[in-house]
């Protein structure tokens, strides 16, 4: 068979790795001055600025793994085998709060994922409810009876865009161009089904009883078994004394009972807030899943996580440009990508077979994936092939079954969460279960293609911002300090340039220490009069603005690349700043309260309702720091204290006249009050406001 997918190496390779040597050498003579300097005249301030540069030279370093051999791929889905060939899809979508995640929105995305493009026998979408709603139940009777007429409208039609809200809105325009009486008349009427369907929805959530979270209930599934896709509703078992395990409990939850309905060699997860935007994104995945060469090893095939709600001034990057545009594709052309948690694609197979050479199937199954031999049945039928047997089983047997699978106690010690499906290490279920597959010798792959396959809803205010980012960023600083730590479990198991990637996402709560001292110390002593920096007449002071000037052309180049702008650029730096310190200080906070057993563990669930005002002002590119003033505490501290020192220590300079000695904290200084003052504002509407 032809080679189903091609990748391509970044052009600029060779410059990139001349640009870490040459890099690597300013930091050298950096460190070489620092030293000598310090030896022979020691002092608190060069200490501290030594020691932040060290730190951010670290994390620099496992940075360049990222930069290191960055590839894109392409995909040839038309020499895929016929449809009669593809391997069944299952497609998970986890819920827990409809007053955060509203109802009507969550079956917009098991609406869109009914309708992929992809064989109806092969195709089962999955509900998880973890929060056991009346609503989000009606809601997903609602939707399946709605998608009754839609998927086969879309197929008809061959429509794109089969989220039902976004193809009934003004976006949805160009789907209506060119169609004939026939088609608009269809459409006409679904629109009103599906106004009609969201409208019921809205009536039945609106009573409070409606819409609260049960916490003690018993399982409940209910299938519905059509010509479509299948879909499954689940509301596992939840008892308030046994560990629920939050999203990774609900996936393997997921995993039992789609095992026993459908078993799809292949699952999809997205968050409830993404709805497919494009309906051919299975297929794609299949490109490497099929291919001889990839599909031995491929454990999960990753789509970026994008958003349909971004601003053209995106002031919080909340697209994560930086992590879906070039993290991934860096760690993409090592062994692959992290998982993301939405948006992919993962092999069933992987998740229960310890290593991709393991391919002979236990004889103490029990032990590990519990004791349902129908599940059992299920994991022989995928790994050696035989797909048929289960299609006599009745359903209530199944369905019987199911119960059993779903049940809170049914994971008791078995390697659920350990070595089979989804990982409870961290609260980060999808982070350190991708990780793990290539500590286990997996492989996965990621796929950018032009048209996004997912859009979600993106945080558009700080704090919402902040919190997603002190969540990441604790559990991933608790996973470096685990046994599972990249620094010593995964650097064993991986190549050694892949688990620098893994280091630097568990490493950047140091980014804190070093941006306090940055954000501190040259502000201090310029105020003072002390200089931290080589004069500027000194050939040591070419070191300082080298460095300065490669790292900052280097983020330009790769904002530009990516079809930024200048203005992009400067954004970023800002917010970068922003979260790393703010993000950082949170989240190491976090994560010794969670350490020393002060905080329970708590899964912070982000929230998918946009304000109105909220939504204005982040298209104003305005900043809003609305209910976020614990986090703007070290950050309004920091940018006083900055300004104080400019001005204070500018007047210093005007009257002793020491230029020499104090432009580089002058310029550093004058950076930082220019990326300051939106957030000043920020924090003046704020008070304004309160008062
Ligand atoms: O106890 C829980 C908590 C969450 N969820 C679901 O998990 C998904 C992700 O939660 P969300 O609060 O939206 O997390 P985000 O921080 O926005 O999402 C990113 O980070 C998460 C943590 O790693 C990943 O699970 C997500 O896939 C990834 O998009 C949502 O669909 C939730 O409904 C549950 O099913 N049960
Ligand atoms: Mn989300």
């Amino acid at each position: 068979m032809a080679t189903l997918h091609t990748h391509t190496v970044h052009p600029w390779l060779p410059l990139t790795r001349l640009h870490i040597l040459f890099h690597s050498l300013a930091l050298f003579s950096l460190f070489y001055y620092r030293t000598t300097r310090l030896l022979h005249q020691p002092t608190l301030p060069w200490l501290l600025m030594m020691l932040a540069e060290a730190i951010l030279a670290e994390l620099w370093l496992y940075n360049q793994a990222f930069r290191w051999r960055p590839v894109t791929r392409s995909v040839a889905m038309e020499k895929l085998p016929g449809e009669e060939k593809l391997p069944g899809v299952d497609i998970f979508v986890c819920t827990l709060d409809p007053e955060k995640e509203p109802t009507g929105q969550v079956m917009d995305t098991v609406i869109s994922a009914m309708a992929m493009d992809y064989p109806s026998g092969k195709l089962a979408v999955y509900l998880s409810d973890d929060g056991g709603c009346p609503v989000t139940l009606y809601g997903m009777r609602e939707a399946v009876e709605f998608a009754k007429e839609w998927v086969p409208f879309c197929r008809k039609y061959g429509v794109k865009l089969r989220c039902p809200k976004v193809f009934f809105s003004p976006m949805g325009e160009d789907e209506h161009l060119l169609r004939n009486q026939e088609f608009m008349a269809e459409q006409e009427q679904l629109k009103a089904k599906y106004n009609n369907m969201q409208k019921n929805i809205e009536i039945f959530g609106g009573d409070p009883k409606n819409c609260s979270l049960v916490f003690d209930r018993p399982t409940r599934i209910m299938n519905e078994q059509l010509e479509m896709p299948m879909a499954v509703y689940v509301s596992r078992e939840r008892r308030p004394t046994i560990p629920h395990r939050y999203k990774g409990g609900a996936l393997n939850t997921l995993l039992r009972v789609s095992g026993l309905f459908s078993n799809g060699p292949y699952v999809l997860v997205v968050d409830c807030d993404m709805y497919c935007n494009d309906p051919s994104s299975a297929k794609q995945a299949m490109c490497f899943f099929l291919d001889p060469e990839t599909s031995k090893d491929t454990a999960f095939v990753q789509f970026p996580q994008m958003f349909h709600n971004l601003s053209k001034k995106d002031i919080y990057d909340s697209q994560t440009r930086r992590a879906f545009k070039t993290l991934w594709q860096g760690m993409d052309g090592l062994r692959g990508p992290g998982l993301a948690g939405s948006g992919c694609y993962i092999s069933r197979t992987a998740l229960h077979l310890e290593s991709p050479n393991t391919n002979v199937f236990e004889h103490n199954a029990q032990n590990k994936f519990g004791n349902s031999t129908m599940y059992i049945e299920s994991l022989k039928a995928i790994m050696y092939g035989h797909q048929t047997a289960k299609k006599h089983i009745p359903r209530d047997v199944i369905l019987e079954e199911a119960q059993v699978v779903a049940s809170c106690s049914y994971e008791k010690d078995t390697n659920w969460g350990k070595e089979v499906g989804f990982s409870y290490a961290i609260l980060l279920e999808s982070t350190v279960t991708g990780y793990l597959l290539h500590c286990r010798g997996w492989r996965s792959t990621y796929l950018y293609p032009k048209r996004p396959c997912f859009l979600g809803c993106a945080a558009i205010d700080f704090k919402e911002g902040m919190l997603q980012q002190v969540k990441w960023i604790s559990e991933l600083f608790l996973l470096a300090i685990s046994k599972y730590s990249p620094f010593t479990y995964g650097i064993s198991r991986m190549p050694i340039i892949h688990s620098f990637t893994f280091c630097y996402f568990t490493s950047t709560t140091q980014y804190a220490v070093a941006l306090i001292i940055y954000g501190l110390i040259p502000q201090l002593c310029f105020f003072k009069g002390i200089p931290v920096f080589p004069m500027v007449t000194e050939a040591w002071f070419g070191v300082f603005a080298i460095l300065y000037i490669s790292s900052q052309s280097q983020h330009l180049i790769e904002i530009l690349c990516g079809g930024g702008s200048l203005r992009s650029w400067w954004d970023e730096q800002r917010i970068w700043i922003m979260k790393s310190l703010v993000g950082n200080i949170f989240a190491f906070i976090v994560a010794m309260k969670k350490l020393s057993g002060l905080n329970k563990a708590k899964f912070t669930l982000s929230n998918k309702v946009i304000e109105k005002e909220s939504l204005k002002k982040y298209e104003e590119g305005k900043f809003n720091f609305e209910g976020a003033a614990l986090f703007m505490v070290p950050l309004t501290i920091l940018l006083m204290i900055n300004i104080v020192c400019f001005f204070g220590g500018l007047w210093r300079l005007v009257n002793v006249k020491d230029f020499e000695k104090m432009s580089g904290q002058l310029f550093l200084l004058s950076y930082l009050v220019g990326l300051g003052y939106p957030i000043l504002e920020g924090i003046m509407s704020l008070k304004s406001k309160c008062g």
